[in-house]
């Protein structure tokens, strides 16, 4: 035991908590990594102790948006930006609307496992704000800490990539850090399983187009925004039997998702079948996109650090629909598993757009002599929060599915495409890294 202790002496890094004025009030906190460090600071939200996988956003906004989004379960949430909370949380009760679904956040409660802010505003104003941030966590039980040096971690964090982690709350953050084998690995788990629908239900049952969605974790903005545009949407467990009813449907899409992909082959061969014999469009986010890499040949892997915050530059490779070649365009991501950009493609399939800050896959589609109409994005063009940059993406699918079910010629009208302009040849062929 005393070995042990030896051994894992952490080093503890003291906060700056000076700066909150009534900081002293709360009950101490540290932030324990798997590597070895510890911050120390001061709880704030539920008093209690968590475990999880600590990563980074440098979103500027959005923190309800982002801790309500089912991708962030099990993970510890760092925010760059030092202010949080200065907004308050509003009421998560959308008006009753058969047509939406009845949340404003992102979810109905809080998904992430723990937050740590560098200040966290305990005073809040803003004309929605119902409660602080602080009472918004302790209503659904979620720790958090404040009064550490988030630059420091997050500078760990993308040196060593995301770490185990644990936030040790009241009397437990005087206690020894735990040993290596106590940290609770997220990403082993099936957590999609733990949160995707376990029974279909039907959103806008009278729209005029009739999209399926598979939900590996859906952010209410996904499904806001294809029921905006007119689509009746019916929600399917994420690893429903789809090509059983899918003469039913007009389109496929599937959603955003925690944890790992690979947890979920099982779609992925459901979703090789559907797309060898069904040619109806099919469009994912995120999880989604992953999954209809793997179901394309394309392997996964996990990144350092991942990518989540809302200014990711992504450069589109090809035109489809309201996105033109050559045009970066700026958007909000949240991911911590990519797909292997492989040269060549397997056939059929091209890049749709790439990473301008590390060159990683952003996006994927079948080629147009594939006869398919399959695409995804890594990053989410819903947005919530984040830049708009990408969301007339909705706009295409929906209109693709109108097109498919009257059997028309899609309408460009429809798109809303914008002007297009010349693929940047020079610039795209620097963006991919030729082996
Ligand atoms: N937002 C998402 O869908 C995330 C997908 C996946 N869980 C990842 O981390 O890469």
């Amino acid at each position: 035991m005393i070995a042990r202790q030896l051994l894992r002496t952490p080093t503890i890094y003291r906060g700056f908590a000076t700066q909150i004025a009534s900081s002293s009030r709360l009950l101490p906190a540290v932030l324990h990594l798997k590597t070895g460090q510890s911050f120390a600071g001061r709880a704030f939200g539920a008093p209690r102790s968590i475990y999880g996988e600590t990563v980074f956003s440098t979103s500027i906004t959005s923190y309800t948006e982002s801790m309500t989004d089912p991708s962030y379960r099990g993970q510890i949430l760092v925010f760059t930006t030092p202010l949080i909370g200065n907004y308050g949380v509003p009421s998560n009760k959308a008006p009753f609307n058969s047509r939406d679904v009845g949340v404003v956040l992102e979810s109905s409660g809080i998904q992430c496992a723990g937050i740590v802010v560098a200040d966290v505003a305990e005073k809040f104003s803003h004309y929605t704000a119902v409660e602080s941030l602080s009472a918004w966590c302790n209503r659904y039980n979620i720790p958090g800490i404040t009064g550490v040096d988030t630059r420091a971690i997050t500078t760990l964090l993308r040196d060593q990539g995301t770490t185990l982690g644990k936030l040790a709350v009241g009397a437990d953050a005087a206690a020894v850090p735990p040993a290596e084998h106590e940290y609770w690995d997220p990403s082993a788990e099936n957590l999609v399983d733990q949160i995707s629908t376990k029974e279909p239900y039907v959103l806008n049952a009278t729209g005029d187009v009739k999209i399926a969605v598979l939900d590996f974790g859906a952010k209410a903005n996904i499904l806001r925004s294809l029921v905006r545009r007119g689509a009746a949407v019916t929600v399917f467990p994420w690893n429903f039997d789809f090509n059983a009813i899918r003469d039913q449907y007009d389109g496929l899409f599937l959603t955003n998702g925690p944890g790992d992909p690979q947890k979920c082959w099982d779609a992925a061969f459901k979703l090789r079948q559907t797309i060898e014999e069904w040619d109806k469009p099919i469009f994912g986010i995120c999880m989604g996109h992953q999954i209809i890499g793997m179901a394309a040949g394309l392997d996964a892997y996990r990144m350092t650090f991942g990518n989540r915050g809302h200014n990711q530059p992504v450069l589109a490779l090809a035109s489809s629909g309201s996105i033109s070649a050559g045009r970066v365009y700026v958007t909000s991501q949240n991911h911590q598993y990519a797909l292997k950009l492989q040269d060549p493609f397997p056939q059929g399939w091209e890049p749709f757009f790439i990473n301008c800050n590390d060159s990683s896959v952003e996006g994927i589609k079948s080629t147009l002599d594939s006869g398919k109409r399959v695409w995804g994005v890594q990053f989410h063009p819903e947005s919530a929060g984040g830049p708009l940059d990408t969301i007339e993406m909705f706009t295409d699918f929906v209109a693709e599915c109108r097109a498919e079910k009257l059997k028309v010629p899609l309408n460009t009208k429809d798109t809303m495409g914008a002007a297009r302009v010349e693929p940047n040849l020079r610039l795209a062929s620097k963006a991919i890294p030729v082996a």
